[in-house]
């Protein structure tokens, strides 16, 4: 905590805080080891599996400790959301970022302008840091010992060696330069060592060891079932085998036991919450329609609807409504949601990275309980994935070639999982993430519940590397459509 700063000692009780302010019972493990360091005004660096509860880490400091907690995030769905669920306990938390309305932004830079300003966290994009309005605000702030800390969320897209890199999450190390004594959290799920060092360094948190406290926990989520499906164009079997998985999955529901215990829970049959991952808007409207035809409850959900629509598919899913079971999506949906009972996450193409991939496998499952994740694996998809990282990463300086290379790493890792027949799938994703320890997997992925089996698909699923390999050839996977 920056000199100066005192907190009121009925609110340094972390625990009366976490019941009081965030409606919770209890810490998850290294929670409250991470919330002490920082309120002790350290520097706190905190890798956690998805749902770890990462966001808790800077917001209870932020209520206990004096001054503002500015959080700097990538994503808008994901400071909108927090934001939101922020107010609805009653912190004052704010978000500037290009949507906010003018009204709200006059406000803001209002609030800054005292020098003691009430809101208690502000979200922003990292673009606006590099702004010299909001530093200046800034500035006077700190100068009324009211800056009292900086967090940093999905801190990987600081690195170029990230599969998230972006260029102004570098400029933040301004922070450091302008306000030493201000304490800095970065926090993330995704990085490996090489990021992990990135992330230090860029935010200068690698200069005084001693001030820095490194908490990384494993990546693993034991509850994922993680599955992958071998497919090829020819087969094109994804939407007979996905439908036929459900089909099944509700005829079990619907047996009269199961049937009973759920309407006593006031649950349907087929309220299995999902999420389908597509790579274009065009899929993800074409699939989307197909699955509503068979009384499926899909929706599309992509950039290109308006925020209204948008909004209502959002808020009808996460309140489990008839008809909108399923959301059909283009990546990055998710982020920030805080939706638990999610049960299974379909990756109906070979996502683009490896970390990607785990983000959004990781939307699954947050309540603990059992939940599937299938990744639908083709060679030719391989093929035209890696055409499209070609052709979005054409930077020629340094940080781009470097960020291509990683870029390329993370698929050819990602590829070797997915035609891995011999591991277990969370050993092998924990190994990615850097991990020594090889994680208990109680029958919780493809290899683990029937290896024979899996070599089987394998042999039986692909197309062979001889035809992939002409038709690649013959430029069939150079033009792969825009994901937004
Ligand atoms: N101590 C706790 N007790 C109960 N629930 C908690 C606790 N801490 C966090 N949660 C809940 O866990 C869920 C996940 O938290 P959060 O969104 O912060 O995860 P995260 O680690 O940022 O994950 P991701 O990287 O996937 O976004 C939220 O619903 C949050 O309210």
């Amino acid at each position: 905590m920056p000199p100066g700063l005192t907190r009121g000692d009925s609110f340094r009780d972390v625990d009366f805080t976490l019941r009081r302010q965030f409606n919770k019972d209890s810490f998850r493990p290294q929670q409250r080891e991470i919330i002490l360091a920082a309120l002790d005004g350290k520097d706190v660096f905190v890798q956690a599996a998805t749902s770890f509860g990462k966001s808790l880490c800077f917001q209870l400091p932020a209520v206990i400790d004096r001054g503002i907690t500015i959080v700097i995030s990538p994503l808008l769905s994901l400071m909108m959301n927090q934001v939101k669920a922020l107010r609805s306990a009653n912190v004052d938390a704010r978000t500037l970022n290009s949507n906010t309305p003018l009204s709200e932004r006059d406000y803001i830079y209002q609030d800054l302008s005292t020098g003691h300003p009430r809101t208690r966290l502000l979200y922003v994009t990292p673009e606006l840091c590099s702004g010299e309005r909001f530093r200046d605000r800034l500035r006077f702030v700190h100068k009324q010992k009211e800056l009292a800390r900086i967090a940093v969320d999905e801190a990987h897209c600081i690195s170029e060696w990230g599969h998230d890199f972006r260029k102004d999450f570098k400029r933040l190390s301004w922070f450091r330069e302008a306000f030493p004594d201000v304490p800095i959290m970065c926090l993330t799920a995704t990085a490996n060592e090489q990021v992990r060092k990135d992330i230090l360094s860029t935010l200068c948190l690698d200069r005084n060891p001693a001030r820095l406290r490194s908490f990384t926990m494993t990546a693993h989520r034991p509850n994922l079932h993680l599955e992958v499906k071998f497919t090829s164009d020819e087969a094109n079997d994804r939407y007979d085998d996905f439908v036929s998985w459900l089909k099944r999955v509700y005829d079990r529901r619907n047996e009269p036991e199961r049937k009973k215990e759920l309407e006593a829970k006031g649950e349907r049959v087929e309220n299995v919450s999902g999420i389908i991952y597509t790579i274009s808007r065009d899929e993800c409207e074409t699939l989307a329609a197909a699955l509503k035809m068979e009384d499926i409850g899909a929706r599309p959900f992509h950039a290109k609807l308006s925020n209204q629509e948008k909004e209502k598919t959002l808020s009808r899913w996460i309140n489990n409504e008839p008809g909108y079971d399923i959301i059909v999506a283009t990546t990055a949906f998710g982020m920030g949601i805080d939706k638990d009972d999610v049960r299974f996450v379909v990756h109906w193409r070979l996502p683009k990275s490896f970390e990607g991939y785990y983000q959004e496998a990781g939307r699954a499952g947050r309540d603990g309980n059992a939940s599937y994740c299938f990744l639908y694996y083709a060679r030719e998809d391989r093929d035209r994935v890696l055409s499209m990282i070609l052709r979005d990463c054409q930077g020629k300086d340094q940080e781009s070639k470097t960020n291509r290379q990683a870029r390329i790493q993370s698929h050819e890792k990602l590829v070797a999982y997915c035609e891995d027949t011999s591991s277990c799938r969370h050993a092998t994703i924990c190994k990615y993430f850097g991990e020594t320890v090889v994680p208990e997997c109680d029958f919780a992925c493809d290899w683990h519940k029937d290896a024979d089996g899996l070599k089987k698909r394998y042999a039986a699923g692909l197309a062979s590397e001889e035809w992939v390999c002409t038709q690649r050839e013959g430029g069939m996977y150079d033009d792969y459509y825009p994901s937004d």
